[in-house]
């Protein structure tokens, strides 16, 4: 029987989960990956096994995932028949928000978790859900080691600079601070470009994370100097759905002018704006290139500007620009979305390759760019099983 760890990375629509067997030395092999998406809707769950051939795919009954604990219970049943043959040695969670109080990945106990639960309407999209499997899983198997792995953990040495709002120090001491999140990627591509880079890897470099929620990070010897979301996943650039940021004066203005409730606007900034909201078409950056709609050119035109302008105001932060890196499923697969960043940052020099981009190769600069441009495809799944194997290992070798 082969020592295994499970990660699961459950969102708001979708749970994805990963098998991973321990190999000799460092490495963690793939024994089947998954993802239950669609989660109210119209549900799939869809599997594959480590070498990408399909152990299941299907549509689920109409109101079979109605909600996350419908869809994890599903989840549930499908691991619980497959796990067998495995030594499961933990299983390792992403959760989006550690608060000031968790830099590193933990061991999930009681107390852990009602530290956890608090940060809830901090995420409002993500902390729930991700909350949810790990309490199932201590009552259904209690003796099963569970970690949580922060997206905000990465971020937390960050200078004070980065950290602070201009708002009445007291707040900060509260807990008003600008976390960032998205770390395991930022953590796991740091790591990535030491393999597939090391010229650059400790250098001036701008991480681009375009997925459905978006960020960027700038980095300086492989660590996070600043970042553009902040005390929620809603700051920086605009997103799927999500708003990014906005002049705090228009809330103010929803609330006293419009009468909307704090939900209300919850709802808009969260659920009903970005990509979405701007095009009135769709979040899906796919569905948008296909439109000839001129709103959803826009859209897209916004998005490129916003992230371009976040590129050069990090740029600031850690003194000049020698590598910008995109990742995630936009940044990963979307060609005419890196041209037009790239297209705004022209006045810097940062020119493309045509074809290395039509491609996605790790490499997309022009020979003469003075600023290189890769792509880098993220997995924070393989970062959370990182961490925790690294965790439990050592809590079992300290006793
Ligand atoms: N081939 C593609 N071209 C353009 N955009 C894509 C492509 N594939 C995925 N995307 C975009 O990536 C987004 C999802 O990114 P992803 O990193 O998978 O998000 P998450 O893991 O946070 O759900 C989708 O909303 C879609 O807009
Ligand atoms: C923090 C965050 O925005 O995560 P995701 O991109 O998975 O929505
Ligand atoms: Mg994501």
């Amino acid at each position: 029987m082969s020592d295994a760890i499970l990660v699961i990375n459950a969102g708001s629509s979708s749970i994805k989960f990963k098998l991973y067997a321990l190999g000799a030395g460092e490495a963690l092999d793939t024994v089947f990956s998954g993802v239950l998406d669609g989660i109210g809707g119209d549900a799939r769950l869809k599997a594959k096994d480590g070498d990408g051939r399909p152990l299941d795919e299907r549509s689920l009954d109409k109101g079979a995932a109605a909600d996350s604990g419908a869809a994890q219970k599903i989840v549930m049943d499908w691991l619980e028949d497959r796990l067998g043959g495995h030594e499961m040695i933990g299983v390792g969670h992403r959760v989006v928000h550690g608060g000031p109080t968790f830099t590193h990945p933990v061991v999930v106990d009681g107390e852990v978790m009602k530290t956890l639960e608090s940060f809830i309407p901090l995420a409002p999209l993500h902390q729930l859900g991700n909350l949810d499997p790990i309490r199932l899983l201590m009552k259904e198997h209690p003796g099963l080691p569970q970690v949580a792995c922060f997206d905000t953990a990465f971020h937390r040495d960050h200078p004070e600079l980065s950290d602070r709002f201009a708002l009445p120090r007291a707040l900060y001491d509260e807990g008003v601070r600008r976390y960032g999140f998205h770390g395991l990627s930022y953590e796991y591509v740091g790591g990535a470009l030491r393999r597939l880079a090391p010229e650059i890897a400790d250098r001036r470099v701008v991480i681009a994370h375009l997925g459905s929620g978006a960020s960027l990070c700038a980095l300086q010897g492989g660590r996070s100097i600043e970042t553009t979301m902040s005390f929620t996943a809603l700051d920086g650039i605009p997103m799927g759905t999500r708003s990014g940021a906005v002049d705090p004066g228009v809330i103010l203005h929803l609330i006293e002018q419009k009468g909307m409730t704090a939900h209300d606007i919850g709802t808009m900034l969260y659920r009903e704006s970005g990509l979405l909201g701007l095009s009135g078409i769709s979040n899906d950056v796919r569905t948008l290139l296909e439109s000839d709609d001129p709103r959803a050119a826009m859209a897209l035109d916004f998005f490129s500007r916003r992230v371009a302008q976040a590129v050069a105001s990090l740029a600031v932060s850690i003194g000049g620009l020698d590598a910008l890196v995109f990742t995630a499923g936009i940044g990963e697969n979307a060609p005419d979305i890196r041209r037009r960043v790239v297209e705004a940052l022209a006045f810097a020099g940062l020119a493309l390759d045509a074809e290395a981009n039509a491609r996605s190769d790790l490499h997309v600069e022009t020979k003469g760019s003075p600023v290189a441009i890769l792509v880098v495809p993220t997995d924070e799944e393989r970062m959370i099983a990182r961490h925790t194997r690294a965790l439990l290992l050592a809590a079992g070798e300290g006793g």
